[in-house]
């Protein structure tokens, strides 16, 4: 068995013509282009790579990109006083500060500012608690773009064995309440599961988050699983490589996404998603 690839950045390219087309169309009815604010605080290198990702995305879509680009010596107190500003500007959509947020922030108390119906990182507990109770509103960008990518295989989700590795509150712990609400049985496992391959040798979907290179081997996989790479990680070699070792686990899986051009650019297709949504329903 090959395993046949899911291709994020194809179907992230067919989402974004497809809202494009969608943003023309508010235009042409006399409404204003939706707008995302993006917020920087610092400079980690990869953070600059996603966030001049987005920029380039909302300008190709026709959507009117807020630029913050602030020193990482900005204090709490002036990123929240941006955040209250941003709240109540009517040509502000949605909103985003790119994480990791230097240390001496609190990327809690910061989303929690973030009024929940321009979180189109879905990321506030208001957001996160709506998906709890499968009653979504904005969805997490990073899982919502891997069941879009689940979708595409065309295979019935009900009663799969799924098993998340990885907890974080952006990708592992949404990703669980995703599967769930698509009524998966679902396994989540960190760094204290007690037998990891155990685990994930029960998996007919599999999805990895832990930010580790090539953890999971081809051995580790049941045959004919679909295996969803999250991670990203740079060798010294320069590589990009997933948590996933592709070669080994595409020739057990029956799916799965390639690092890079699987999950990521599905996230940024998924905040664009999210954002033109929110523009859609204001009426405005
Ligand atoms: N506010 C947020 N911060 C972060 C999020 C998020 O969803 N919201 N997720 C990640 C980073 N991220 C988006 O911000 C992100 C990561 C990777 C990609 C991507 O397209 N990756 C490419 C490879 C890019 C490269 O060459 O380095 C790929 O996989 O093909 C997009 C978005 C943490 N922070």
């Amino acid at each position: 068995m090959t395993a046949k690839i899911l291709d994020g950045k194809a179907v992230a390219t067919e989402l974004r013509q497809q809202m494009a087309k969608r943003v023309q169309q508010r235009l042409a009815q006399g409404r204003r282009a939706p707008g995302l604010a993006v917020i920087l605080v610092g400079e980690n290198p990869a953070s600059l790579v996603y966030v001049r990702n987005k920029r380039k995305a909302c300008e190709e879509l026709g959507f009117i990109a807020k630029d913050y680009d602030l020193p990482a010596t900005t204090t709490q107190a002036e990123l929240l006083a941006i955040l209250d500003q941003l709240n109540t500007d009517p040509s502000v959509d949605g909103i985003l500060v790119q994480l990791p947020l230097p240390a001496h922030i609190d990327p809690n108390t910061v989303i929690e500012r973030i009024v929940p119906h321009k979180d189109v990182d879905g990321f506030h507990p208001y957001n996160i608690g709506r998906l709890a109770l499968k009653m979504p509103l904005l969805r997490p960008c990073t899982p919502k773009g891997v069941m879009t990518l689940l979708a595409k295989t065309g295979i019935d989700l009900v009663g799969q064995n799924a098993v998340v590795i990885g907890q974080s509150n952006i990708v592992g712990r949404p990703m669980a309440l995703e599967l769930l609400a698509a009524r998966c049985t679902v396994t989540i496992c960190h760094s204290r599961t007690r037998d990891l391959i155990a685990q994930t040798r029960q998996a007919d979907i599999l999805v990895v988050a832990v930010g580790q290179a090539e953890l999971v081997k081809g051995d580790w996989i049941k045959s004919n699983a679909i295996v969803i790479d999250v991670g990203m990680n740079r060798l010294s070699t320069g590589k990009l490589v997933g948590d996933v070792e592709f070669t080994s686990c595409q020739a057990r899986a029956s799916w799965i996404t390639p690092v890079p051009g699987g999950v990521g650019p599905m996230t940024i297709a998924s905040l664009l998603e999210n954002t033109l949504e929110v523009a859609e329903t204001s009426g405005t």
